[in-house]
């Protein structure tokens, strides 16, 4: 990992007298590569130097931000239709920017929509269809629920004698108007912001915290249209879907009364909705998310989510899908899980485990000595390995250099980068990761145990050393913790280093005591929890039971191995949308950005 490697050919003698938490070291110094500052870091003093950058977006007016965030803090629940709003503007404002008055507002308006306020991809199709895309409808999107619902009891008042409608439309009559319910507070929203400059999104906020609100007409009559064609949308994606397990919108909640249809698609629009079907695709049509499938749909910016034989002909009206989730996996949905389900039947779960633990633990000498058990490392090699740390005085740590392989490490008899190998147990293949323990290198610890899915956490039994771990702020204390924030819930403790105590059981239930309680306060499951002694130096209770004397009258529980064998392996949720933990940036050799980490 190139980052670790800077930090490995670092001299961390210069930095002994930092020592603030998560910042022991200074970032400009290390941690990047001089080539990666003169490549991609802003500098202030040389604009020569600095990177090319896009045009920015705007910045809110603050006063109008600080408004709005009240608003959002205190209506949490309808955020995501103001946050529209915003995207909206600023989308529009980065285009307008871009391309000065090259499009109209219109067309810029459909774009950003089409383009699921991506201000560049807005801008790409403008470019490509050259302002010419299809009317999309503000209301394609499905309904909040809750604001629907919220809305449904508010009556709406329009006052036809204070405002109208800019261009000059027809509203609804007044008793119409009357007996009208909005059913959904994003369609007003979006009509208020878009059509009427004057009439802030904040404004709109505030009347609708009123028990009663007041609209203009021509707000009320796009209320009225919009209900028309969600309740149209949910008819026909009622009827399409019927028996391929796609939940429509309730065509009852945008259900409102009378009305002009003009503006919107005609039922007739059905085969809109039929490349809906996840299932099912459509001869000369992409399937979504495959590369062919968004190439070919370039022509047409939204043809992979709805396209349709109604849009040819029609020319410019295209309908977008409502945002509902498939309830019934898609084919190539089924495939994955058949396929992961084959894998993980015909070969052992993969399990990532972390080793972490206090300075000096004995993490790496017990993992070392771990693998040379079974047979990871081959005796010629550990007799090297004892040989050269030997010669620098160093005889201790043979098995600790099986994973701290750098010069750096071995001299110091540190571990500084996460060191990874794996191994396999009766039932488990183990990726195994070594985390440092010193307190500098918490970063790297903590890019590591992002990945993992359980952990060893190692203490040393030896009187005074535990104390120092677990109880004098040291990292014993700290990395349970932060391993249990970043995900990991099963922990098998190594009590290392027992032949230091004599293998004495008292000791033992000592630090059991101590810990346990500390596991059930940062949120670990008793059974989820376990301690087993063991030496990784002389090798006693890893892969078989202990010789010691001592020990073999009292310890009858597994060994370290046959714990770590009986982990559960994680849930992977192969049927959600990916989402990954970026943890660590790769720059290609042929040029690009790689991001690791646990997904
Ligand atoms: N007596 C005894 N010494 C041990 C045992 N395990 C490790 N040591 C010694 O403890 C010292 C530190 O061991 P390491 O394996 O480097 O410890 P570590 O936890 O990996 O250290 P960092 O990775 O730097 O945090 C070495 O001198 C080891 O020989 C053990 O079971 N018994």
């Amino acid at each position: 990992m190139s980052r670790h490697r800077n930090i490995r050919t670092k001299n961390y003698d210069d930095y002994d007298d930092v020592d603030e938490y998560g910042k022991s070291y200074n970032d400009e110094e290390i941690g990047v590569s001089p080539g990666t500052v003169s490549q991609f870091m802003y500098r202030r003093d040389d604009p020569g130097k600095s990177v090319q950058r896009q045009p920015t977006l705007p910045e809110e007016d603050p006063v109008e931000d600080d408004l709005m965030m009240d608003d959002i803090e205190e209506r949490a629940d309808e955020t995501s239709a103001v946050v529209d709003l915003d995207r909206m503007k600023l989308c529009i404002d980065y285009i307008e920017n871009c391309s000065g008055d090259a499009f109209t507002r219109e067309q810029v308006k459909r774009a950003v929509l089409a383009a699921s306020y991506n201000a560049e991809r807005a801008l790409q199709l403008l470019l490509d269809h050259q302002g010419n895309l299809p009317v999309v409808s503000v209301t394609a999107k499905a309904p909040v629920p809750f604001l629907a619902k919220k809305l449904e009891s508010l009556s709406v008042t329009g006052n036809a004698a204070s405002t109208s409608r800019p261009d000059g439309g027809v509203g609804s009559s007044e008793p119409e108007r009357k007996s009208q319910k909005i059913s959904d507070v994003g369609v007003i929203r979006k009509v208020a912001t878009f059509e009427d400059p004057t009439i802030s999104t904040r404004d709109v906020v505030k009347k609708l915290k009123l028990p009663s609100v007041e609209l203009p007409d021509w707000a009320l009559s796009f209320v009225q249209e919009a209900n028309q064609q969600y309740g149209a949308m949910a008819k026909t994606l009622q009827a399409t879907h019927t028996g391929v397990g796609v939940n429509p919108p309730s065509a009852a909640s945008f259900a409102v009364s009378g009305g002009d249809k003009r503006a919107f698609p005609r039922p007739e629009s059905t085969p809109n909705l039929r490349l809906l079907d996840p299932g099912r695709s459509q001869p000369g049509t992409p399937t979504p998310g495959s590369p062919k499938g968004t190439r070919r749909g370039a022509s047409k910016p939204f043809s992979s989510r709805a396209t349709s034989r109604a849009d040819e002909s029609q020319g410019d009206t295209a309908t977008l899908s409502t945002s509902k989730t498939p309830e019934v996996p898609s084919r190539s949905l089924i495939k994955i899980t058949a396929l992961y389900e084959q894998r993980q039947s015909s070969s052992k779960p993969l399990i990532n485990l972390i080793v972490i633990g206090h300075v000096d633990a004995g993490k790496s000498t017990l993992m070392g000595h771990l693998l040379y058990k079974l047979g990871r490392v081959d005796a010629k090699q550990m007799a090297k390995f004892e040989h050269e740390a030997n010669k620098i005085g160093k005889s201790s740590f043979k098995y600790a250099w099986v994973l701290d392989e750098t010069g750096e490490e071995r001299s110091r008899g540190i571990t500084i980068d996460v060191a990874q190998t794996s191994f396999e147990t009766t039932n488990k293949c183990i990726n195994l990761m070594d985390a440092p323990g010193h307190k500098d290198f918490i970063p790297n610890m903590i890019t590591g145990t992002a990945q993992a899915d359980v952990a060893v956490l190692v203490v040393d039994a030896t009187r005074g050393e535990f104390e120092t771990g677990f109880q004098s702020g040291g990292q014993t204390r700290e990395h349970t913790l932060l391993a249990r924030s970043l995900g990991v819930a099963q922990l098998v403790v190594a009590v290392n280093k027992m032949d230091t105590v004599n293998w004495s059981q008292e000791r033992f239930d000592q630090i059991v005591q101590m810990l346990a309680p500390f596991f059930k306060a940062v949120g670990f499951k008793d059974a989820d929890v376990d301690f087993v002694p063991c030496s990784g130096f002389t090798g006693d209770n890893l892969t078989e039971s202990p010789r010691t004397v001592e020990a073999a009258h009292w310890w009858t529980g597994p060994t370290l191995v046959e714990r770590i064998d009986q982990f559960r392996p994680p849930v992977r949720q192969i049927d959600k949308p990916f989402r990954q933990i970026i943890t660590d940036v790769f720059k290609s050799q042929a040029g690009g950005f790689f991001g690791g980490g646990k997904n």
